[in-house]
């Protein structure tokens, strides 16, 4: 359960992401989602320093590119036997038949487990107005995140990441069988920063989330460890962490 309480590693290089697995007490159970900064410092060897530590890896790259590009790239992503990968599902539906095709080649060529395949949609520091003015759509939020999560379902994707806002909705529209995964997360006080679509844990997993991103709220933290702990029990509800 505590796997799907996934941890931002959005930390400067190895020195800081080793000590924040230490705080958190290690990785065994935990997923880590290693994005740019550390992934472009340190590349694919901070991804086995985390797998060494017991960590499963969301590697949250973001891929937007020609489907010929997104294809090679996922197919040496795939070669780093981690758990999620991302795309924007913006690049449509041929780039995301690419990215599928690729990870599937590198795991039959490497002998691994393809990563699972999560597309996304509007991202959660979007607003309305953002939508409209700036990306000029003529569709709102809603509507917006569920012609791309239905395109993500079409191409073959594994899931979608949304905020809490829609993940209910996406239930009735893409269906159950898909994986929803949700940053934008915060407690009632904490500071938002330039997220726009948030929600707590709790509401999250009654809005229908399989899983969550924390980030700042916890990689920030003076008191990792318990920072971690309370953002998991209100994830976890009425369970205790084991
Ligand atoms: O729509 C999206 C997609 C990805 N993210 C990533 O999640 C974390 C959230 O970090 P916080 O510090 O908790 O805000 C971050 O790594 C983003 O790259 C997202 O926030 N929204």
């Amino acid at each position: 359960m505590s796997q799907s309480l996934m941890v931002a590693f959005d930390v400067p290089d190895k020195k800081a992401a080793l000590k924040l697995a230490e705080e958190l007490g290690g990785g065994q159970g935990k997923t880590a989602k290693v994005g740019m900064e550390l992934y472009y410092k340190e590349g694919a060897a901070v991804v086995q320093d985390l797998q060494e530590q017991g960590f499963a890896i969301f590697l949250d790259l973001k891929l937007f590119d020609i489907p010929n590009t997104v294809q090679k790239a996922m197919l040496q992503l795939a070669r780093l036997g981690v758990d999620f990968v991302t795309v924007h599902a913006m690049g449509g539906k041929k780039m995301l038949q690419a990215a599928k095709r690729g990870l599937e080649q590198g795991a039959l060529e490497s002998g691994l487990p393809a990563p699972k395949l999560l597309a996304v949609t509007e991202l959660t520091s979007i607003s309305e107005a953002i939508l409209k003015d700036e990306q000029n759509c003529r569709l709102n939020l809603k509507e917006q995140v569920e012609q791309l999560a239905l395109l993500a379902k079409a191409a073959g994707c594994d899931g979608v990441v949304c905020s809490a806002l829609e993940v209910a909705d996406l239930h009735q529209v893409v269906g159950d069988d898909f994986f929803y995964l949700v940053p934008g997360i915060r407690m009632a006080n904490d500071q938002v920063g330039d997220q726009v679509r948030v929600a707590t844990p709790a509401k999250a997993k009654a809005w229908g989330a399989s899983a969550i991103v924390v980030g700042r709220p916890i990689n920030q933290s003076t008191d990792v460890k318990t920072a971690y702990q309370a953002y998991l029990a209100d994830w976890q509800g009425s369970e205790q962490e084991k």
